[in-house]
């Protein structure tokens, strides 16, 4: 089977894109394609393979599959190249439509010039804060409880826990300096930690100021990646949550892959602009199984 696909990216974290529009995937094999496209050796090489669909409750729909070939629920990088390709590709026609992720509906803007998509607004919506919304095992802790600046014990380091959902999980550790942040070491420690019974993306963030903060990831199923959307949203929200941050402020947040500009409105909505770039597109050889 030859596949038709698109590989973008949002700051470098990079997917394969299929249009789901023309391509139709048969269900079963959808995570060993992510795992196979994802492959730099014996595939394309990307962080993963992104689905796009028609929805029945928004204007498009956005599928994300990480590396490992396990589906994410949200992808804001991916939300941002979805919109471009949606809106380039002419399924949407209004510069403001919405797209379906597995997580919820969001609303997004496109800024084309001359037909072109380079720059993206998402509405990421209310984040879930509750511990059971992460999800997070509640064990002997009140599960409508918030987790914040909490104290969080892992191979032997001892760091404070603000854990936040955009639809996918995130746990967000302040550190003095990102360069030193153990993302090797405890990203995939972490990401599997039996406290997260859905597994979760680790995020070690340095503020700058309450306007300007670093960001480092590993993401579940993918690994290091060069940003995160939800990520960057989700350190934002912890930077609110403890007090770095203000509401109503526009705060940049320095990725590896670049800069994302993200804002935690009066009524909790989170707000994400940014990049979305096509790199190239192909043929997949895809012996169906
Ligand atoms: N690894 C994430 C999905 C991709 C999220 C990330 N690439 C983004 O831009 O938000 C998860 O399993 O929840």
């Amino acid at each position: 089977m030859k596949i038709p696909f698109t590989k973008m990216h949002g700051l470098g974290n990079n997917y394969i894109y299929i249009d789901g529009f023309q391509v139709h995937l048969e269900e079963s094999e959808i995570p060993q394609l992510a795992r196979k496209v994802s492959d730099v050796n014996f595939g394309i090489g990307s962080d993963g393979l992104i689905y796009m669909l028609p929805s029945e409750k928004a204007d498009v729909r956005m599928r994300i599959f990480n590396k490992d070939g396990s589906e994410g629920k949200n992808c804001g990088n991916g939300l941002r190249c979805i919109a471009k390709w949606a809106y380039e590709l002419g399924y949407v026609t209004d510069t403001s439509f919405q797209i379906e992720a597995k997580s919820g509906i969001v609303d997004a803007e496109v800024f084309p010039e001359n037909g072109l998509v380079e720059q993206v607004s998402i509405d990421m919506g209310v984040p879930l804060l509750k511990r059971r919304e992460i999800p997070m095992v509640v064990d002997n802790y009140d599960p409508e409880s918030r987790v914040v600046n909490e104290p969080f014990l892992v191979a032997d380091a001892e760091l404070n826990l603000t854990a936040v959902s955009m639809g996918n999980p995130h746990a967000v550790f302040f550190v003095e300096s990102i360069d030193s942040s153990p993302v090797e070491e405890l990203g995939p420690i972490i990401e599997k930690d039996d406290r997260f019974p859905d597994g979760v993306n680790v995020e070690f963030v340095e503020v700058v100021s309450g306007k300007e903060l670093h960001f480092r990831v590993w993401e579940r199923g993918s690994g290091i990646t060069q940003a995160c959307g939800t990520g960057a949203c989700a350190a934002v929200v912890a930077s609110v949550l403890n007090g770095y941050s203000t509401v109503g402020e526009e705060i940049t947040v320095h990725l590896e892959g670049g800069d994302l500009f993200i804002s935690m409105t009066e009524n909790q909505r989170v707000i994400m602009r940014g990049p979305a770039e096509k790199v190239a597109e192909g043929i997949f050889n895809w012996p169906s199984i």
